[in-house]
């Protein structure tokens, strides 16, 4: 196999929270396309090194703070990249195209029609979704999680998986109707179930179990047109590996500590999660025992952020 060529990529955002794209030269490497500024390290440099040096030739900028958001091991026929992909939340100067290259400010939500290399689609995905998932508690009726739900929303919580296994289907599905009536735009839900069940709440995403994933896996396809989200549960490489196969938009990995919820299962650690992590080209947010303070912890691991029950539902 080819060696693997380890690129800086930068998400620079806006106060209007649109997105910084450049065009790619029509003679390079997936030329024509828009990328994410930056480019290859270079010996010996750390990606922060390579980011900052890229910003400045590329943009004419000073990069001031950077944080990780995704890393994305990615093979082209001709090519095998790690796309090491950081936000830039401060930087110096006027950013342009200081190359001659086009460039835009792109609307979040509008970078899904744009025309990126293959290896990007993680990135938009990445970059669309919020730090936290919350996953409703078990043992409350659907009123206490209609009040539970909407008073999450309220205090900033923008990804909700509504679980409630006690309920029965037709109290599931009153509540998930209940909910997308009200739940402001900022806070999407997820919703568990068949696809004959779940298909025609448009405004609602999908949360795969790791057995429909599974099913789903042999037909390579996804089950879900693309401007809803769609997630699955996943506890080893194999179901990430499946992920990408469906072209799901994230995954929730799981446990990675010992949790009350799932007392038989034997938790990841946190090593071996970060290895999970590593090979995985879909956004990961980490499940079981977490709270918003292991946030730092799950970002140093390229997590796309924590899911919580309990730790997120006040
Ligand atoms: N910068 C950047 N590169 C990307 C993105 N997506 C993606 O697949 N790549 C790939 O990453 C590789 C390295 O990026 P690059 O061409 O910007 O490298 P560079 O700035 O050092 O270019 P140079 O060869 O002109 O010195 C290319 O093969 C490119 O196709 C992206 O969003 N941004
Ligand atoms: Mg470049």
């Amino acid at each position: 196999m080819n060696k693997q060529l380890h690129v800086a990529v930068a998400v620079i955002e806006d106060t209007q929270g649109r997105i910084l794209l450049t065009q790619r030269a029509a003679d390079k490497h997936q030329g024509g396309l828009w990328e994410f500024p930056g480019g290859k390290c270079e010996a010996g440099e750390s990606v922060l090194q390579a980011l900052a040096r890229e910003l400045q030739e590329e943009l004419g900028i000073e990069v001031v703070n950077a944080e990780p958001l995704i890393q994305i091991p990615y093979q082209y026929p001709e090519l095998n990249v790690l796309l090491d992909v950081h936000r830039v939340t401060a930087y110096r100067g006027d950013a342009h195209g200081a190359e001659g290259q086009p460039m835009q400010w792109v609307a979040k939500a509008q970078l899904q029609q744009i025309a990126f290399p293959a290896a990007n689609r993680p990135i938009v995905c990445a970059v669309q979704l919020p730090q936290q998932y919350l996953v409703t508690p078990t043992g409350l009726d659907a009123e206490a999680l209609y009040q539970g739900v909407m008073r999450a929303a309220a205090q900033g919580i923008e990804l909700v998986q509504l679980r409630a296994p006690e309920l029965s289907e037709q109290a599931y599905f009153a509540l998930v109707e209940r909910l997308l009536q009200a739940l402001p735009v900022s806070c999407r839900l997820l919703i568990k179930g068949s696809w004959a069940q779940v298909q025609d709440y448009e405004q609602a995403g999908w949360h795969l179990t790791s057995a429909q994933l599974e099913q789903f896996a042999q037909q390579s396809e996804r089950p879900l047109p693309s401007n809803r989200w769609l997630a699955v549960s996943c506890h080893n490489a194999q179901q990430l590996a499946w992920a990408t196969q469906i072209s799901a938009d994230f995954a929730c990995l799981s446990p990675v500590q010992a949790t009350a919820s799932h007392p038989d299962a034997q938790p990841l650690g946190w090593a071996a999660t970060a290895e999970l992590i590593a090979e995985a080209q879909v956004p990961v947010y980490l499940l079981g025992g977490l709270q918003p303070s292991d946030l730092t912890q799950a970002f140093i691991i390229g997590a796309q952020g924590i899911a919580a029950i309990r730790g997120l539902w006040s």
